[in-house]
């Protein structure tokens, strides 16, 4: 598949996907979301691949939506086209998808790193809600999953005044994962791929998904369905596999059943 927005390649069992917009800080445009979505779904339906990075530039992970293409719009057509509707499927992979940001992760770039499962962050990575300052609000899960992700005082800084966080501030408040050298950062993000790809791709589903779970239900809910799910895993080849590994002292063979 040919993309004009964006770079795909194979290393080893992790599908990279680098956003390729360099003079607009790749902005993320209709043709971008687009195609980064053709690109995951096609890696998500490929058995050789097991988990996905997406990543940027040095300088921008991505500077939020694309502020040309939507200044516009009024709002019948915004409403009428509900044209952020198509960015929520980044956020509904099955395999794991792994954000490597360096640079600006703004406004959509933020809430597209948010979408994904694990945050890395380069040190030189920047993070922040700064629709305010266009007189409107986050529209792809800014003022939802950063609440959930920092809390609410924080949350409310960033979305109310547009400020910035750096790396160390969104590693401390729980936003990143971990933060590593920019010279490291997709190196990093390929290993962290290749080490969910050495599980058992079944059970490593069935974790996300619970993992995932925890934001859409209350803990009595969630504790059941997850019990539930831990006691499907002993129908699974893998789980036999684990536990008989451990006890006899070996690295266990997941044969992904
Ligand atoms: C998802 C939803 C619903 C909403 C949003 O995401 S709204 C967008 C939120 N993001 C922002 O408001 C950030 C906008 N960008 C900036 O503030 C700055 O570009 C910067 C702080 C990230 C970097 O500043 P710098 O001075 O280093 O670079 P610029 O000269 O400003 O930018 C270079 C080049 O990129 C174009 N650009 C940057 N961001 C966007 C964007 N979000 N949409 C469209 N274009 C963008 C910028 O216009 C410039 O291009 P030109 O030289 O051709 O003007």
């Amino acid at each position: 598949m040919a993309y004009e927005t964006i770079l795909v390649e194979r290393r080893g069992r992790v599908g990279l996907v680098t956003l390729n917009r360099p003079k607009a800080l790749n902005a993320l445009n209709a043709q971008l979301i687009r195609e980064l979505e053709e690109a995951l779904s096609d890696f998500d339906r490929d058995s050789e691949i097991a988990a996905m990075v997406i990543t940027g530039s040095e300088k921008a992970f991505a500077a939020g939506a694309d502020i040309k293409e939507m200044m516009e719009k009024d709002f019948a057509q915004a409403f009428s086209s509900d044209f952020i509707a198509p960015w929520a499927k980044i956020a509904q992979h099955r395999k794991p998808v792994i954000a490597a940001v360096a640079g600006y992760a703004l406004g959509g770039g933020c809430e597209l790193a948010m979408m994904c499962d694990i945050i890395l962050a380069a040190d030189n990575a920047k993070f922040g809600q700064p629709e305010i300052n266009l007189g409107t609000i986050p529209g792809a899960g800014g003022t939802q999953r950063l609440t959930r992700a920092i809390g609410k005082s924080k949350a409310m800084e960033m979305v109310l005044t547009g400020r910035m966080m750096d790396a160390a501030e969104a590693e401390r408040s729980g936003l990143v994962a971990r933060v590593v050298p920019l010279a490291d950062l997709v190196d990093e993000a390929v290993r962290l791929g290749e080490t969910i790809a050495s599980k058992s791709q079944p059970i490593v589903a069935m974790a996300k998904d619970m993992v995932n779970a925890a934001y859409e239900m209350t803990l009595a809910e969630g504790l059941k369905l997850e019990r539930r799910v831990f006691y499907s895993t002993f129908a699974t080849a893998d789980r036999r596999e684990g536990m008989t590994a451990f006890a006899e002292k070996r690295s266990p063979n997941f044969t992904h059943r």
